[in-house]
């Protein structure tokens, strides 16, 4: 028998990350090839029209998963029985805003989303925060949503872990597909901690294989970090079907199952490793029947305890700088 159709929200339905990602949920790449779905997208009034040239495109592409299409600048319409919210819209930092002014832009957006959600999505609705600054905007999300329950909230820390993998596998001369138990801890953003002391390949320690704590430091861990920003150096704009890509593979794994593989998600802390609850952080986890589940048991060592400290503190500053916004 057929599946019933699942509502799939998404925000910024007219920008860049969207182009790519809109065509891969039609396509069957997040919930399968046998998963029919329904778009609600959500935009900004002045970009309606644009989302409309969006769809005309999506239509031209005859997706036999597509089962309809809504197109709305009202949180209430986008997220209604929505059982998968991926955030992506968000205000982009303009010229001559400080930091803190972006961060109560988006708290303001997410505010309200978060509470749209709260009334009208699934209560086992599965939220996906891409726009920046990711985890905060998805712990204002998770704030703004009392009646959801926090595990639902979660932040993309999965494109740092998927640009990781790639760097990994370039530097020992072994194939991605056979790296497995990488960690990104943390912020998305530069102070990052992507840790592959555990990574192996094809079962045997990476570390040993690279040998090499200098290029760790020196080259790894600042490639990863600031590889947005020379994204957007290089090519003129942010990252987006690489970011799409991401969400994707960030959604799918929550919903299909990792089978026991690692990926790392940013998801409302348990309290591990002293980062107070709530704050939503970058962990490994694993995922199956519908479910994360963090990998428990990393000891840190003097050096990853400092960066962790680093991007918790950063989480931290964050969190307060919309304490009162969340009032
Ligand atoms: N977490 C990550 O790994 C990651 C990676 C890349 C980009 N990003 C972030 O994703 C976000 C989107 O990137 P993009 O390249 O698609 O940007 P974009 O500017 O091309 O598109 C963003 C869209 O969001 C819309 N928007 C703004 N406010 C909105 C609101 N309140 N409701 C609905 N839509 C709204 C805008 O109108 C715009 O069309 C940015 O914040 C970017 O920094 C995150
Ligand atoms: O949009 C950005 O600032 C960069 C983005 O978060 C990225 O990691 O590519």
């Amino acid at each position: 028998m057929a599946k019933s159709p699942i509502r799939v929200a998404v925000t910024g339905a007219a920008g860049q990350i969207a182009y790519s990602l809109l065509f891969r949920i039609a396509n069957g790449d997040l919930l399968g090839k046998d998963q029919p779905i329904i778009l609600q997208l959500l935009e900004i009034t002045p970009a309606l029209q644009a989302v409309t040239g969006v769809v005309m495109e999506i239509d031209d592409c005859a997706f036999p998963l597509l089962a309809g299409v809504v197109i709305t600048d009202d949180p209430e319409v986008a997220f209604k029985d929505a059982e998968i919210a991926i955030l992506v819209g968000a205000r982009p930092r303009s010229k001559g805003m400080e930091r803190a002014d972006l961060l109560s832009a988006n708290a303001a957006i997410f505010k309200v989303q978060g509470a749209a959600l709260n009334k009208v999505a699934s209560r086992d609705v599965k939220v996906l925060v891409v726009g920046n600054p990711a985890n905060t905007n998805a712990y204002i999300a998770m704030k703004s949503a009392p009646d959801l329950p926090a595990e639902n909230f979660t932040a993309m820390l999965r494109l740092d872990h998927n640009r990781a993998l790639s760097q990994l596998a370039a530097k020992a001369g072994v194939p991605v597909a056979s790296l497995e138990k990488l960690a990104v801890w943390g912020n998305h953003s530069p102070t990052m901690y992507p840790d592959y002391r555990a990574t192996t390949t094809d079962g045997a320690s990476v570390k040993a294989k690279i040998n090499d704590e200098t290029w760790n430091r020196e080259t790894f861990l600042p490639t990863v970090g600031k590889r947005g920003a020379a994204i957007i150096e290089a090519r003129g704009l942010s990252s987006a079907a690489s970011a799409a890509n991401a969400a994707i593979d960030h959604v799918r794994d929550w919903v299909l199952g990792t089978d026991g593989g690692w990926v790392s998600m940013g998801v409302p802390s348990d309290g591990d490793h002293g980062v107070p609850e709530g704050i939503i952080f970058g962990v490994p986890v694993t995922c199956a029947g519908g479910k994360y589940t963090r990998v428990k048991g990393i000891e840190m060592d003097d050096f990853s305890k400092e960066r962790l400290k680093i991007t918790l503190d950063e989480l931290i500053g964050e969190r307060d700088g919309v304490a009162e916004l969340l009032k």
